[in-house]
């Protein structure tokens, strides 16, 4: 651990023991608790005297930031009031923090964050993570030490290179921000220890011509790179994480679509890995989808499905919605369960022969054969109008970044042949929003079946309250690693990710008219365990579990970090 303290971080709270004194303990945001320190550590640690006289605990110490936090009027302001408390107290950051999740993870997770993103450069204030240049691969080992843990100490590593940064596209350097909101999900959620990942951001340039004419912006001031030398350097950056943290998963966060289907097919038999946006929002929308499917009575192989946006998210979705099919539908061959799903981008209806398709999307693309006899405007590029009209779907997927895009005449055609239409809107942040709850449920009389990317409020039809699911990955990331971690799993296979799918499952229960198609993000912590402890068992059971796996609930249990204050030692 570092100089000014060692901890062991691999069990849940272990004793501190502080190395520095004086005001060097208040400045590290791990060794310092403020007025929670007792009048004996202030003497051992020489820092009588630095602070008011009064004893706070650690509640009261919450209290007191809580109404902080409550007094800032603005949603960005709530955003940077927590980022400065993260810099002063870890502890009382993530005791907040666990103990007003549902309330804060809009804050420090979509939709805000998506704010804190574009304002990076204009709202910077101090360093956190690790800043990579593509102009500079020679110093990616030597930053990568420079952040100052061990070789044993990494747990995880969430790397973006900003290409597509939830739906608000090239974000450049500013992306740094989702790797570091991801991984304060991953603890608070999952408890993994604060001082086990690394957040980074792979500087490639950026086309974002705003950033690019803005005299404040801080990343490398030049167009993408794309080619040979983006590949090299994913290469280096790869290898390099691998050699000197080698029980890091490495997470892919928001990288560009030409890119992360790639990355993920060239690393994933190679090493520890998992792309959040196509495998993590997979999982989580598979278990709704469940759910909802569940109350159509339908089985999932007779529901017709169109993804509008096909591209990370929406291609990942149909991939682990296809293998549920051929695994326990009627759906025998690969091409009959292909041919439920109806794949919509920027260009219209996916069609075989599109240049423009990359290689991920082109066993999705449909016949012309499959359209012929469909009466439309422009018979070169399908609306969701017109795919909604002639295929009659059942199940409405957004993932296109395209905010209200799934406009009252599209919802109205499709609940004219579907008695309860199951519509998603996914994409975030919330101004990206294909549709507003609200509204998909007046204009179906209170029929579909809803859940969103982003945070919503109940909606009251006819005297029933619906919750709205948020079908986020949120709800899979951190118990996948969680699970990774306890099993020190050499790889993150389909399996594994099924299985997190599986947990989550199983945790809905929407017998009540109304009941969100999965859990609150209120029980994420008791959600993220359950989803660790079926990864951990699925490692085992594939056999790319690293350490014997006897007592997976005991394992994770221990495994995850509190945010209480440990016992300390001056040493
Ligand atoms: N709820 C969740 O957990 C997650 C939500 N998302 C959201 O999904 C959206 C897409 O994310 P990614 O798949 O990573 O991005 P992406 O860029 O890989 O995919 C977006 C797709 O939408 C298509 N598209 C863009 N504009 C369109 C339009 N006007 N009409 C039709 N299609 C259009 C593009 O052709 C592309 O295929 C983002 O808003 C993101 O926030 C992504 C991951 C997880
Ligand atoms: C949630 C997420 O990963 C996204 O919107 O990109
Ligand atoms: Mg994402």
């Amino acid at each position: 651990m570092g100089r000014e303290y060692d901890q062991d971080t691999t069990v849940g709270n272990s004793t501190l023991r502080i190395r520095t004194r004086g005001r060097a303990v208040l400045s590290n945001p791990m060794t310092n608790r403020g007025t929670a320190f007792t009048a004996a550590e202030r003497e051992d640690l020489e820092i009588d005297g630095l602070m008011p006289t009064g004893f706070t605990t650690l509640e009261n110490q919450t209290r007191r930031v809580y109404e902080q936090f409550r007094s800032n009027k603005s949603m960005l302001g709530k955003f940077l009031t927590l980022n400065a408390l993260r810099d002063r107290n870890e502890v009382l950051f993530y005791h907040l923090l666990s103990s007003h999740l549902e309330e804060m993870l809009p804050v420090i997770y979509t939709p805000t964050i998506g704010e804190a993103i574009e304002r990076f450069s204009s709202t910077y204030n101090r360093p956190r993570g690790v800043f990579l240049s593509i102009d500079h691969p020679e110093k990616i080992e030597k930053s990568l030490l420079n952040y100052g843990l061990g070789a044993e100490d990494v747990d995880l590593i969430c790397v973006t290179d900003s290409e597509g940064i939830l739906g608000i596209g090239d974000q450049g350097i500013g992306g740094i921000q989702i790797a570091i909101g991801k991984l304060s999900v991953y603890t608070a959620a999952a408890g993994i220890h604060p001082r086990r990942s690394i957040p980074v951001v792979l500087d490639t340039g950026t086309d974002n011509l705003g950033l690019l004419s803005n005299d404040l912006y801080l990343g490398e001031r030049h167009s993408r790179v794309r080619g040979q030398r983006y590949d090299d350097f994913i290469e280096q950056f790869v290898q390099t994480v691998t050699r000197v943290f080698p029980n890091a998963m490495i997470h892919w966060e928001d990288v560009g679509t030409a890119n992360a289907y790639r990355i993920l097919d060239r690393y994933k038999d190679e090493v520890c890995t998992f792309n959040d946006d196509i495998q993590g929002t997979a999982a989580v929308v598979l278990a709704a989808l469940l759910a909802a499917v569940e109350v159509t009575g339908v089985d999932l192989d007779d529901h017709r499905i169109v993804v509008f946006g096909a591209g990370s998210a929406g291609m990942g979705i149909a991939g682990l919605v296809r293998d549920e099919m051929l695994r326990t539908g009627r759906s025998e061959t690969e091409e009959e369960a292909y041919s439920r799903f109806w794949p919509i981008g920027i260009q219209g209806l996916y069609l075989e022969g599109d240049h423009r398709l990359h290689d991920f999307q082109k066993p999705w693309a449909r016949k012309r054969l499959d359209i012929a006899g469909w009466d439309v405007q422009d018979p070169e590029r399908m609306t969701l109008l017109d795919v909604v009209r002639n295929v009659r779907p059942t199940i409405l997927i957004g993932t296109s970044t395209r905010g209200g895009a799934f406009t009252r005449e599209v919802v109205e055609e499709m609940a004219r042949h579907s008695t309860r239409p199951i519509i998603f809107p996914l994409s975030n942040p919330t101004s990206r929003a294909e549709a507003t709850p609200a509204d998909l449920l007046e204009w179906t009389e209170g029929r579909a079946l809803v859940a969103t990317g982003s945070p919503f409020e109940p909606v009251d039809v006819e005297g029933v309250r619906h919750t709205i699911a948020q079908s986020n990955n949120a709800l899979i990331f951190p118990g996948l690693g969680l699970g990774v971690a306890v099993s020190r799993a050499s790889r993150v296979t389909e399996g594994m990710i099924s299985a997190a799918a599986k947990a989550l499952a199983g945790m809905v229960n929407t017998w009540r008219p109304g009941a969100p198609l999965l859990p609150s993000m209120s029980d994420l912590r008791l959600v993220s365990a359950t989803v660790a402890i079926a990864v951990v068992r699925q490692a085992s059971e594939e056999g790319v579990a690293q350490v014997a796996v006897e007592d997976p609930i005991q394992q994770v249990y221990e495994r995850m970090w509190q945010p209480r204050y440990p016992d300390i030692e001056a040493i």
